[in-house]
C-alpha cells in the first residue's frame, strides 16, 4: 500500500453564500500523478489553493507530508512547488534574475542550469518577463515551481492555452518528475491529458468530489461500464465538453 502524502479532511470554502468547495475528503499517494477535472467553477483551483496553503479553508484541514497546510506554512513551502494560473512573475526582471531570486528563497534548490535545459529557456535568460509570450511565461513559472526541488508539485491547468510543442514538453517533464518519485497534482480541462498522465483522477462538480479513482475504476461507473474519460466526465458532470482534446 502506498504512503498517503496528502490528506484532505472535510475541506470547505465559501465565498459569501456560495460554497466553492464542499467538504472534500481526499488521500493522494506518494509518487502518483493525481488529476482533478471538472467544469469551470467546480472548485478545482480553490481546492488546490487550500491544500497548498494559499487559501484558508472555512472548515476542514489538509495534512501535506505530515504538515498542517495552514499552521506549518514555512516548512511546507520548502517541500512543495506550486504553479497557479495567475502567478505574478516580477515583470520588470529578466528570466535569469527571476530564477536566481526564487532560488534564494529556499534552502534546497534544483540546479538552475538543469531547469533552464528542461524548460528550453536557454535563449530567453536575458529577456524581461514582460516581453515574454504567455507560453514562455508559463515555462518560466513551471521552472519556478521546481526550483526548490519539491517532493510534491502542484500544477493548476499547466497546459491551458499552450501550443502543442510546449504542451508535449510539459507532459514529458511531468513524466520525468514522476520517474524521480515526486508526487504531482494537476488540474486540467483536457481529458486526453488526464487520461494519459494521471494515475488517478478526481471529478469535481459544484464543489463536491463526485468520483475518484483510476481510469478503469471511473469507467466502471458508466452505465455501459465502458468508455473513455470524456464519457465519464459527461456522465458525472452533465456538462458537454467543447475542448477536451489536447
Ligand atoms: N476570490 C473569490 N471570490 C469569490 N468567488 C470566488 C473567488 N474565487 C473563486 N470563486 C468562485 O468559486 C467557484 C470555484 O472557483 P474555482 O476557480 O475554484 O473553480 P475552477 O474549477 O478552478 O474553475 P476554472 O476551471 O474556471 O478555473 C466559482 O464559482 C468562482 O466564481
Amino acid at each position: 500500500m502506498s504512503k498517503v502524502i496528502i490528506h484532505a479532511n472535510e475541506l470547505t470554502k465559501r465565498y459569501g453564500s456560495h460554497i466553492a468547495v464542499n467538504h472534500i475528503n481526499l488521500e493522494v499517494y506518494e509518487g502518483e500523478v493525481f488529476g482533478i477535472i471538472g467544469p469551470n467553477g467546480a472548485g478545482k483551483t480553490t481546492f488546490i489553493e487550500m491544500i497548498t496553503a494559499f487559501r484558508k479553508p472555512d472548515n476542514g484541514s489538509a495534512q501535506v507530508i505530515g504538515l498542517d497546510s495552514q499552521n506549518d506554512f514555512y516548512q511546507l513551502r520548502e517541500k512543495i512547488g506550486v504553479q497557479l494560473q495567475q502567478a505574478s512573475l516580477y515583470e520588470k526582471l529578466k528570466v535569469k534574475e527571476v530564477l536566481k531570486l526564487f532560488a534564494s528563497y529556499y534552502k534546497k534548490n534544483r540546479p538552475i542550469e538543469e531547469l533552464v535545459s528542461m524548460l528550453r529557456l536557454e535563449g530567453y535568460l536575458n529577456k524581461y518577463i514582460k516581453h515574454l509570450s504567455g507560453g514562455w511565461k508559463q515555462r518560466v513559472s513551471f521552472a519556478l515551481a521546481l526550483i526548490n526541488d519539491p517532493d510534491i508539485v502542484v500544477l493548476d491547468e499547466p497546459t491551458t492555452g499552450l501550443d502543442p510543442e510546449i504542451r508535449r514538453d510539459i507532459w514529458s517533464i511531468i513524466q520525468k518528475l514522476k520517474s524521480e518519485g515526486k508526487t504531482i497534482i494537476l488540474t486540467t480541462n483536457y481529458m486526453e491529458e488526464a487520461q494519459s498522465l494521471c494515475d488517478r483522477i478526481g471529478v469535481l462538480k459544484k464543489g463536491k468530489m463526485v468520483a475518484c479513482g483510476t481510469k478503469q475504476e471511473l469507467e466502471k461507473l458508466l452505465p455501459s461500464k465502458q468508455g473513455n474519460l470524456e464519457d465519464v466526465y459527461m456522465n458525472l458532470t452533465g456538462v458537454m465538453r467543447e475542448e477536451t482534446r489536447a
